[in-house]
């Protein structure tokens, strides 16, 4: 119930007045229909098909003027009347349909900008506990759902205040009859409730399903060639058909469930129509206007408090979506970095002296008994240095970078630039200082020129190709068929992991950074590469704090700093000449092992 409540507060606080214009409208055009109905007696006893006796009911009251209006007249007038009730309605429903439109797609906007907002301001821990495509598919199919939500409250919305003003023009005409009817209708939506208990189950069941389909699907398409190179397309493609009939047994459930339904009421209609009408005859002496009347309004009635059950089946299905998108974006706010108002005037950081780390100790998961990732490391990292971090896969020098970049936090010490722990103030201003080239480096479904212009829109032709011509990418970009205008990614040409690198590596250095931190940016480069890169990375000393992970050794052979990390501890650092002298150390090892193997 706290989520229908949170929900219709949404929609109140981004609707606003229109909201309340369209109720007004709904409440008029249904008014208007209510006297259409009421027409209907002159209608029919002027035409001459049979004299309806409207007796001494509201209905005769309204209509006494027509008494003296010779037949002739009084038809046309009464048609006239209809004609132009029905053009009203017509013009005010378009309007309120528009309106609506106006509502349920701007609120998906509003849900879509929200979250996304709020998710893009998350601190990287979040982005760790969660899997991407559980994210990819809130993003979409969740929140395309909350949104057909929104069309059927308003439906609801409708089809309530219709309800009502009908019930209410019934009961003007008949007090006796209405009330009896009434409560042959609670008794029915008393029993109805059920069917909307199924139906909240079946969209949690369809949230699931769809959840758990996006996920697989979206790791099977990555991992491709690992199912081909395995043979694992068997077992795959009954993954998939177990999932997809799953899906396909829900939404017959769902269907089955929704016919159910609106048969009982249709059902129940037809019952309840006949009992009144033979009541309403027997014991209530009703006229055969008034009759008549009562029978038209319930007859239109029942289809729509039929539908007012199916918009709320309806909405029961979508909210484990609401309550999903909802529960993401609360979980987005608490894990915010900064807030959202941060402008780009914020500069950079220009760090003088050193990073360091004081007794730092970090773990994945605080909550669980999880081990150290990294215990107790206290480290200086000079500016405008080269520092290496070395070690056996899993020891912990991705988790160290993370914190030097701010996108984890200690869990105790704390990481100082120039002697200023790293707070929520200052993290933006540090992450403008960093270029950051991954192991997996990432590039845009985009050109080139897209993709180097993305960090610094107001590069010049001669700076792109000068960072290209740094990473040595130059040459091969200068013979692909647009050369900076060529795409790549999906879209485009298929790069070789080597030439994404050498992009991703320009894009760095395009940006002129303070730090540059690069987690093994050279692995994919054959030797002839990585030697031109080295003797870049070489110039850039001294211009920039450069912090490296590297496996191959021999790329760090000019580092001021070399720092091995074993098990989440700092075992070793000093000169690379110097480390290199104990054989017997991890580093002395690591390096024998690479020796050995390139012989
Ligand atoms: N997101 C995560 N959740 C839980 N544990 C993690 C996570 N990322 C890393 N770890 C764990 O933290 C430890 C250090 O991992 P880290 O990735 O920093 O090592 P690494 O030295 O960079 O390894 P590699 O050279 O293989 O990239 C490992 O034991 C790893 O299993």
């Amino acid at each position: 119930m706290t989520h229908v409540i949170y929900f219709l507060k949404q929609i109140h606080s981004y609707a606003g007045n229109k909201l309340y214009i369209n109720l007004l409208a709904m409440i008029f055009i249904s008014l208007l229909d209510g006297i259409g109905i009421l027409l209907l007696i002159p209608m029919i006893s002027m035409s001459g098909i049979v004299n309806l006796d409207a007796g001494d009911t509201p209905v005769s009251g309204i209509f006494s003027f027509l008494q003296d209006i010779p037949n002739t007249l009084g038809l046309p007038i009464i048609l006239a009347i209809y004609v132009l009730i029905v053009i009203g309605q017509n013009v005010i429903q378009r309007q309120i349909t528009i309106q609506n439109t106006k509502i349920q797609h701007g609120f998906f906007r509003h849900l879509r900008v929200e979250t996304y907002g709020s998710l893009l301001h998350a601190n990287w821990d979040f982005f760790i506990r969660h899997r991407k495509s559980d994210l990819i598919n809130l993003l979409t199919a969740e929140i395309a759902r909350s949104s057909a939500g929104t069309h059927s409250f308003l439906q609801f919305m409708a089809s309530l205040i219709f309800t009502f003003i009908q019930i209410g023009l019934a009961f003007w005409l008949s007090p006796n009859i209405t009330v009896f009817v009434l409560l042959c209708g609670l008794v029915l939506i008393f029993f109805n409730r059920k069917f909307l208990k199924r139906s909240f189950a079946l969209g949690n069941r369809n949230y699931t399903l769809g959840r758990d389909y996006l996920a697989g699907v979206t790791d099977q398409i990555n991992g491709i060639k690992d199912i081909k190179s395995n043979t694992l397309e068997q077992s795959r493609m009954d993954w998939f058909r177990t999932i997809t009939k799953g899906m396909q047994d829900e939404q017959i459930e769902y269907t089955n469930l929704k016919t159910t339904s609106q048969m009982y009421y249709k059902i129940a209609s037809a019952v309840l129509i006949a009992a009144f009408i033979f009541i309403a005859v027997n014991m209530f002496n009703a006229q055969s206007g008034q009759l008549m009347l009562i029978i038209i309004i319930f007859s239109r009635l029942w289809p729509r408090v039929a539908g007012i059950q199916g918009s709320l089946e309806q909405i029961a299905t979508t909210l484990p979506s609401f309550k999903a998108v909802k529960a993401l974006q609360d979980e987005c706010r608490n894990a915010q970095e900064f807030t959202l108002e941060e402008n780009d005037e914020l500069h950079p950081i220009q760090i003088t002296q050193e990073i360091e780390c004081q007794n730092v100790f970090f773990r994945y998961n605080q909550q669980g008994s999880a081990s150290y990732a990294l215990e107790d490391i206290n480290l200086v990292i000079p500016a405008n240095k080269m520092t290496a971090f070395v070690g056996r896969s899993g020891a912990g020098k991705s988790t160290l970078i993370d914190l030097l970049m701010g996108l984890n936090q200690p869990e105790k010490g704390q990481v100082l630039i120039d002697g200023k722990p790293i707070t929520s103030e200052n993290l933006l201003s540090l992450r403008r200082a960093i270029s950051y080239v991954p192991q997996d480096p990432f590039l845009f479904n985009a050109s080139i020129r897209e993709n180097l212009k993305l960090v610094v829109p107001e590069a010049t032709e001669e700076q792109m190709w000068e960072a290209l011509d740094f990473s040595s990418a130059a040459e091969f970009v200068e013979k692909l068929p647009q050369g900076l205008d060529t795409l790549i990614g999906d879209r485009g040409i298929r790069l070789s992991g080597g030439e994404r690198q050498r992009i991703v590596l320009a894009r760095a250095i395009l940006r002129n950074p303070s730090i540059l931190v690069l987690d093994e940016a050279t692995s994919a480069l054959d030797t002839e590469n990585e030697a031109k890169i080295q003797q870049a990375i070489d110039r850039l000393k001294g211009r920039m704090t450069i912090v490296v992970i590297a496996h191959r050794l021999s790329t760090i052979r000019n580092a001021d700093q070399v720092v091995v990390l074993d098990q989440g501890m700092i075992i070793q650092k000093g000169e690379f000449g110097q480390l290199a002298k104990d054989k017997r150390s991890v580093f002395g090892h690591l390096l024998s092992n690479q020796m050995e193997v390139s012989l």
